[in-house]
């Protein structure tokens, strides 16, 4: 199998040999016998393949590992049960009290709170290089980069290779969570990344009815984190959230052109608008870093489309986004469904106003989660909700 749509439907799984069922079957069960205390043991020290207990894993979340592992070029991956919980395993299992966590934000405004409180609560020195760039942030504690290739909410992108020449030249490991791309439109390990995370609660599984993380890398990485974040955190993904998400990624590839066919025309529609100040979208050959979305995007740029109206103030964007009619107002993204949010007063709320500011999340700011409907409705929705202002 080559090409990435076929990856995306078989990758990772087969029809069961005993029934031969196409779809994967939902194994619920947290118990599994081995058979004899021989192989228990075996299985226990991990001299043998099986299964033991459905916090240390389970064949249906296996098969959603390993079509991810495929998907994103990795060696191994592990699921759990949210993209913030895939971040916190992997803080914590490969840092230590003391280390220095170096960011290239702005990030999603959870990410940058659950790395400050590690900070203050756990010892781990975090340092957001977004101002300074990441050569002069480093320093000899300096032990992981982190970087989302397409930022939460500003949709800045960051250069992957040149992140992890930088990172890899200081000998500290990079982690890019790529939960806005997905493979189908970036691979981070192609370019130099160590590990890649996702919120799977977005794209992947792309109907807005799961919740769950993934991060894919080299083997023994991974199985660091399969140990911090299963065995001893035991933030593990339930069967029925790895069956949705299995289902979900089959459909990714054709999904994510269909987000991008409406971002692109959302992003062309506001753009010429009146009432819109600035428009972020990596697809607009005005976005300041257009070139290197073409380097480093393939496919399309992406479903998310962030503007600015010309009237920065809060109730200028509750009059807008208060009068949509077919998109939602909800944070999370990725779905089916188009979604609006104000990411001030919510995903973003999290971070000090100072942070915001720094970030570029202003009061006028609304970020669209574009979804799968024909870009015409989804365009008329915005022209009149901007007209009711
Ligand atoms: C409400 C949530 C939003 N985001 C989440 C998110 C997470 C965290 O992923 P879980 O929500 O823990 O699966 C990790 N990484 C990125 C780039 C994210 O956007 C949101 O922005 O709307």
């Amino acid at each position: 199998m080559t090409h990435l749509r076929t990856r995306a439907v078989h990758a990772g799984q087969h029809p069961d040999p005993a029934s031969g069922a196409i779809a994967m079957p939902i194994t619920q069960s947290t118990a599994f016998a081995y058979g004899s205390l021989e192989r228990g043991a075996a299985i226990f020290a991990g001299e043998a393949e099986g299964y033991r207990y459905g916090r240390y894993g389970n064949p249906t979340v296996a098969a959603l590992e390993a079509k991810m592992a495929d998907l994103e070029g990795a060696e191994a991956a592990v699921a759990f049960a949210s993209g913030t919980a895939a971040t916190a395993a992997t803080v914590l299992a490969l840092l230590q009290p003391g280390d220095e966590l170096v960011f290239l934000g702005p990030l999603y405004g959870g990410t940058e709170g659950l790395l400050r409180s590690l900070g203050e609560r756990w010892g781990l020195r975090v340092t957001d290089a977004t101002a300074t760039g990441l050569a002069a942030a480093l320093s000899p504690a300096t032990r992981m980069v982190w970087v989302e290739p397409l930022t939460n909410p500003s949709l800045q992108m960051h250069d992957l290779a040149a992140v992890a020449a930088t990172a890899r030249a200081h000998g500290a490991l990079t982690v890019a969570d790529n939960t806005f791309c997905t493979p189908c439109l970036t691979r981070p390990l192609a370019h130099g990344i160590d590990l890649v995370v996702h919120s799977m609660t977005k794209y992947l599984g792309g109907h807005g009815d799961a919740t769950g993380g993934l991060v894919a890398g080299k083997a023994a990485h991974i199985a660091q984190i399969r140990k911090t974040g299963l065995g001893h955190i035991g933030a593990s993904l339930a069967a029925q959230e790895a069956f949705l998400f299995l289902r979900g990624i089959k459909t990714l590839p054709l999904r994510m052109a269909a987000h991008c066919e409406g971002a692109q025309a959302v992003a062309g529609f506001l753009a010429s608008h009146p009432a819109v100040r600035t428009v972020h979208y990596p697809g607009l050959p005005s976005h300041p870093q257009h070139a290197l979305a073409q380097r480093q995007m393939e496919g399309g740029f992406g479903g998310m489309v962030t503007f600015e109206l010309a009237q920065g103030e809060r109730s200028a964007a509750a009059s807008m986004l208060n009068a949509l009619k077919l998109f939602a107002q909800a944070v999370s993204l990725g779905d089916v469904d188009s979604l609006a949010c104000h990411p001030a007063s919510t995903t973003h709320s999290f971070v000090s106003p100072e942070a915001r500011a720094a970030a570029g999340v202003g009061e006028g700011m609304i970020r669209l989660s574009v979804g799968i409907e024909h870009p015409d409705d989804l365009v008329a929705d915005l022209s009149q909700a901007l007209a009711a202002r």
